[in-house]
């Protein structure tokens, strides 16, 4: 059983992706945890050009935990899980993800981590922007998670709490969205994609939505 969910940001992508995991006994794959770890790199060696990423891309020891209770994520022997998710990286990182080699290294790296936990006997469920379209298009099921932009602003904000101001969370949702879709398709869905909106929706729902859709498949 593969799932993919891809979305804009702020959408639940990993939230909805974990909670299915743990409910149907999956591994868990955030693709973005991988743009970020090479943000973070990029940023301790002070690099910016497209040549120099890719090549902190293809050159990365990058170790990304599938366990949806604990997907640690650790960059040439750092730990950064943590580190990824500080908002500066949020800031930088679509200027990496938006380098073609880079993406083409990292879907590479994202298919072998698929492959691997299906070779385990293992399911998995992956989320990201290009997940359903690009890195795993033959998934069983197939998911373009949706909200409101209002929504996922407010998601944000909550979750960064009073210390981050609107303008900022409003880059990290909206301004890094249009940087993001030049590169991969999650505005629209694809041919054989299911759009879940989960503007009205509790996260619970959500799941439970995904979980019927991949009960459809052994139906
Ligand atoms: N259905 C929902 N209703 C309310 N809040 C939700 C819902 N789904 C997720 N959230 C909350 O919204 C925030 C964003 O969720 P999450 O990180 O899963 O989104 P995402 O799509 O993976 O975002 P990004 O792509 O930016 O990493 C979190 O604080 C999460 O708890
Ligand atoms: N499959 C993917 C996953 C992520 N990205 C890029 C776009 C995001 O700005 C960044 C971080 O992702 P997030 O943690 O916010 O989901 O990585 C991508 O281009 N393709």
């Amino acid at each position: 059983m593969v799932i993919a969910i891809d979305g804009p940001s702020g959408s639940g992508k990993s939230s909805t992706a974990k909670g299915v995991a743990r409910r149907l006994g999956l591994a868990f794959l955030d693709t973005g945890s991988m743009y970020r770890a090479c943000a973070w790199q990029a940023a301790e060696d002070g690099v910016s050009d497209a040549a120099d990423l890719v090549a902190l891309a293809r050159a990365a020891d990058l170790q990304v935990g599938t366990d949806p209770d604990d997907a640690r994520v650790r960059m040439n022997g750092t730990d950064v899980t943590e580190a990824i998710r500080l908002p500066q990286i949020s800031a930088e990182v679509s200027k990496v993800a938006v380098v073609p080699e880079v993406r083409g290294e990292l879907v590479r790296r994202q298919r072998e981590i698929v492959a691997d936990t299906l070779a385990g006997g293992r399911g998995i469920v992956l989320e990201g922007r290009d997940t359903t379209t690009v890195v795993t298009p033959e998934a069983d099921v197939r998911v373009l998670l949706v909200a409101d932009p209002d929504a996922r602003v407010a998601r944000r904000h909550a979750e960064l709490g009073e210390v981050v101001d609107v303008a900022a969370v409003s880059d990290q949702v909206i301004r890094r969205d249009r940087d993001d879709s030049t590169v991969a398709a999650f505005t629209e869905a694809a041919d054989g994609v299911v759009v879940v909106d989960s503007t009205e929706l509790t996260l619970e729902q959500v799941v439970d939505a995904v979980v019927a859709l991949a009960g459809k498949v052994h139906a």
